[in-house]
């Protein structure tokens, strides 16, 4: 899988480099390439953004350094197996099942604006050439893309096979199917008391079937207490 990311700030995603993505890297799993947008610029001041039309607060990012690093990265002709990721507050937003299907993707560009957002023809452009996806981290404001796109990055590479040490810790995870989309138990390790607080003895009893039972129970109370729109029964 490569990974590219378009953005003025490129420094973002050294960390990339670092733990489990790091060693996907070495591993030759996941290709990463960062991009200064500013590359595409020719003026003096290496300009990307302009005043919007129309009027209005802030300022907007010029389509013509994002053509132009498109024409660069992936070329002229259309390719739907590529797919092209815009973080931004007014996408659709990100889940789990979004990670999932562009972790089989072989190839993924991550345009990462900034200011008021990217000139919208950018978006309508790349749309006509590879597999467009406008998608929200949160409910909640950010300055640009990229901690997004790192967020976005760390869900989907992590469920690319021999980048996670131990597969079948992705099942037991929330919004995991084999966890029935459900919010994940609470975990505990030794010592067996901490402070006055005891593991919970059916998890100390090596009983399978009770350990199994009372994991799915918390997991149902745990959504039904801070998700009930992913209980779907209920
Ligand atoms: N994903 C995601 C995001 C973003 C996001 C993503 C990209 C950009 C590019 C510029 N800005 C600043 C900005 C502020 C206000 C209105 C428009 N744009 C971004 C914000 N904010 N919150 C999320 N969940």
């Amino acid at each position: 899988m490569r990974l590219d990311y378009l953005t003025i700030f490129p420094e973002f995603f050294d960390v990339l480099g670092i733990s489990l993505l790091g060693k996907a890297v070495d591993n030759g799993i996941v290709d990463i390439h960062a991009h200064d947008l500013r590359t595409w610029t020719h003026d003096r001041h290496r300009t990307v953004d302009d005043t919007p039309c129309g009027g209005g607060a802030g300022m907007v990012m010029k389509p013509d350094p994002w053509g132009e690093a498109f024409d660069d990265l992936l070329g002229a002709d259309p390719d739907p197996s590529v797919h092209v990721v815009i973080p931004t507050p007014s996408g659709t937003p990100f889940r789990q099942d979004d990670a999932a299907q562009l972790s089989h993707a072989d190839r993924i560009v991550f345009c990462c604006g900034r200011y008021e957002g990217i000139d919208h023809r950018v978006i309508d452009y790349a749309s006509e050439h590879w597999s467009v996806h406008e998608l929200s981290l949160g409910d909640y404001v950010l300055n640009g893309g990229e901690v997004a796109a790192l967020a976005m990055t760390e869900a989907i590479v992590r469920l690319v096979p021999g980048v996670l040490g131990n597969p079948e810790s992705l099942s037991e995870e929330s919004y995991s199917q084999d966890q029935e989309g459900l919010l994940e138990y609470p975990v505990y390790t030794r010592p067996a008391s901490w402070r006055g607080w005891d593991v919970p003895e059916v998890l100390m009893s090596g009983h399978h079937g009770h350990i199994a039972q009372w994991r799915r129970e918390q997991s149902r109370e745990l959504t039904r207490r801070r998700r009930p729109d992913l209980l779907t029964d209920e």
